[in-house]
């Protein structure tokens, strides 16, 4: 029975013609709850309102006018009023579930794609290098961070995928970004790569969808997804959909990925069938909406994922006509939450007019990298680049464990260089694939594949390649060619080092880096790398480079920019710039220029 099936037929289970109310499935096949009083409170969604029989949180919306006013509050109140108690009737003892009664779902934990490349190794993370990591927030009246993920309560299904996934303790982006997302907030967060960032916001979204209460689809053929999770490249979109199925396994929570390259009517298709939690690249989102086969009036939770990336040159009409010029709730109605590992401040600034009264969170040597990762600078000119990266890799070779060679990730600065190397690649003897985009999609998920399986253990790749994508085993990332910005260079060799487990990234310098010099020579100092003479002579020569003059040997390579003098214009002690200053969602409407917090403290003053 396909899940669109036992969607109706759990809502008409006797086969009657007369519509009911819309049970989702992950409720069905439970004791029958007061039948609710009114139009506006056919529940979407809602495992809290099973609990406390509370079906009134969501009626505004369903009143032309006043669609939003007062919305995000009641979710809160319900939220924290709702029956998720642990052990209590709440949606803890949800075995009824959609999934139980139908063949659809399938085990996302039996996926062998998932299975390490070489050994067996334990996902266990390495906490120790997490100890003392520096964390800092901003924002009023901050959630405190927790210990354990029994100290937060996303019930128990989640709490089972949490085993699942072998996640012992949440990380500190975790400890720190989920009390703040379960309490409702607005977030901007930058934490390291590799450290766990998409449980972070995944988790709360699960966990809101769940207990949350929701009205009804208004419209058959359109989808109305209750989250919304933006990501730049269609790989890290799946990936990220891969992730959120996990998470969501058993729960009723329906995860679908949209993205271009692929086939649209098999996305559509997936998407009648029904969807809690759309993960999207911006443009294929963008031709859904065109379509009029989406609509986004129902988001509740907007996350943005590499969100400086996404709101850069490139993407950010894009973001901005999902975000602001659709149907999309405004902040302060819905949620909206941040991530990446990077976030200069003209980005930040671009931001804030996507969040209301929000928490920003630094953890970690934020805009820099992980210490996990040893950083080697080697001068190489151009010319000799293709024979200098032969003699890594037959150094490696030799070094390789049981005849597996480790994984290693060479980033190019274009989609031609990508091909030619992996040609030459090829012909020495060192077998590689190649990814970029003027590779078809089918071409690029294939040399992911056959990368991550060990296959191809050599992986040619643009910056396509280079955020997000989590692939376990990567123990060298060479920048064949350096980037331009010393936030890609963060990104890239951050595909090594990731969960605790450390790595290695070789970039080769030349001339033609020269403006990245100072950049890299202070990220280097920044993580404790030895740096090389030669580079600081580069660097005392140049003059701040790397794109974006936005470092400046703090201790955070990233700072909440409400802090800056020049943003806190008027404002004492606060932030606000003159913006609104009021607390929280001023006076039943909603102010897109509203910074909304009346006094950012900072855990790290
Ligand atoms: N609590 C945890 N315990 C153990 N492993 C975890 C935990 N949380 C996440 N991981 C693992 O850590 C790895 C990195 O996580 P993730 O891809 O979310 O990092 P990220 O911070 O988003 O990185 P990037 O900045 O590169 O996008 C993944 O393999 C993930 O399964």
């Amino acid at each position: 029975m396909s899940w669109a099936d036992s969607v109706s037929a759990a809502e008409n289970p006797a086969g009657a013609t007369a519509k009911s109310a819309y049970v989702p499935p992950h409720l069905r096949n439970r004791p029958s709850t007061n039948p609710p009083a009114g139009p506006a409170q056919v529940s979407y969604a809602g495992a809290a309102a099973l609990g406390n029989n509370d079906h009134s949180g969501y009626g505004v919306p369903n009143v032309v006018g006043s669609r939003w006013s007062g919305q995000r509050n009641e979710y809160q109140s319900s939220y924290s009023g709702g029956g998720g108690g642990r052990g209590g009737g709440g949606w803890n003892g949800r075995s009824g579930g959609w999934d139980r009664g139908s063949d659809r779902e399938v085990n996302p934990f039996t996926d062998e794609d998932n299975e390490p490349v070489s050994e067996q190794e334990s996902s266990a993370i390495n906490f120790d290098a997490y100890e003392d990591i520096p964390v800092e927030t901003s924002g009023d009246n901050v959630p405190p961070p927790v210990n354990t993920f029994a100290d937060i309560d996303l019930g128990e299904a989640v709490n089972e995928n949490i085993r699942r996934c072998k996640y012992v303790k949440p990380t500190p982006v975790q400890r720190h970004t989920i009390p703040i997302s379960l309490a409702g907030r607005d977030l901007m967060a930058c934490a390291q790569t590799g450290s766990g960032k998409t449980a972070a916001f995944c988790f709360p979204i699960i966990g809101g969808i769940m207990r949350g209460q929701f009205l009804r689809p208004p419209r058959p053929r359109v989808a109305f997804p209750l989250a919304l999770i933006l990501s730049p490249t269609r790989e890290l979109s799946c990936q990220i959909h891969d992730e959120a199925k996990k998470f969501s396994y058993q729960t009723g929570v329906k995860v679908v990925v949209a993205y271009g390259g692929a086939p649209i009517n098999q996305q559509l298709r997936e998407l009648e069938r029904g969807v809690h939690i759309l993960v999207a690249t911006p443009g294929r989102l963008v031709d859904l909406l065109e379509r009029a086969r989406v609509s986004l009036q129902m988001i509740k939770y907007l996350a943005l994922d590499e969100a400086d990336r996404m709101l850069d040159m490139g993407f950010e009409p894009q973001i901005r006509k999902i975000v602001q010029q659709m149907d999309m709730p405004p902040p302060g109605v819905r949620q909206t939450m941040l991530f990446s590992a990077t976030f200069p401040k003209e980005i930040q600034k671009l931001a804030s007019d996507f969040l209301s009264n929000y928490i920003f969170l630094a953890v970690g040597r934020v805009g820099s990298s992980t210490d996990l990762i040893v950083q080697r600078v080697e001068y190489v000119q151009e010319t000799d680049k293709r024979s200098h990266l032969m003699d890594l890799l037959h150094a490696q070779r030799e070094n390789s464990v049981h005849g597996k060679q480790a994984l290693t990730l060479v980033f190019v600065e274009t989609k031609k260089g990508a091909d030619a190397l992996e040609h030459w690649l090829c012909m020495n003897g060192f077998p590689a694939t190649a990814i970029h985009g003027d590779r078809t999609q089918q071409e690029r998920e294939y040399a992911l594949r056959s990368f991550k399986t060990g296959n191809t253990p050599i992986l040619v790749a643009t910056d396509v390649a280079a955020r997000g994508l989590d692939i376990p085993h990567v123990a060298h990332v060479v920048n064949f060619d350096l980037p331009n910005d010393i936030d890609d260079y963060v990104h890239r060799i951050g595909r090594t080092g990731r969960a605790g487990k450390t790595g290695l990234a070789t970039a080769f310098f030349n001339e033609n880096n020269s403006s990245l010099a100072r950049s890299l020579s202070d990220l280097m100092q920044e993580a404790n790398q030895e740096v090389p003479a030669w580079l600081s002579r580069f660097a005392a020569r140049s003059t701040y480079g790397g794109g974006k003059n936005r470092r400046g040997g703090a201790r955070f390579g990233a700072r909440d920019f409400r802090r800056d003098s020049s943003y806190n214009r008027g404002a004492t002690d606060c932030y606000g710039g003159g913006a609104n200053m009021s607390s929280g969602y001023a006076s039943g409407g909603y102010n897109n220029t509203s910074y909304g917090a009346a006094c950012v403290t900072s855990a790290w003053d």
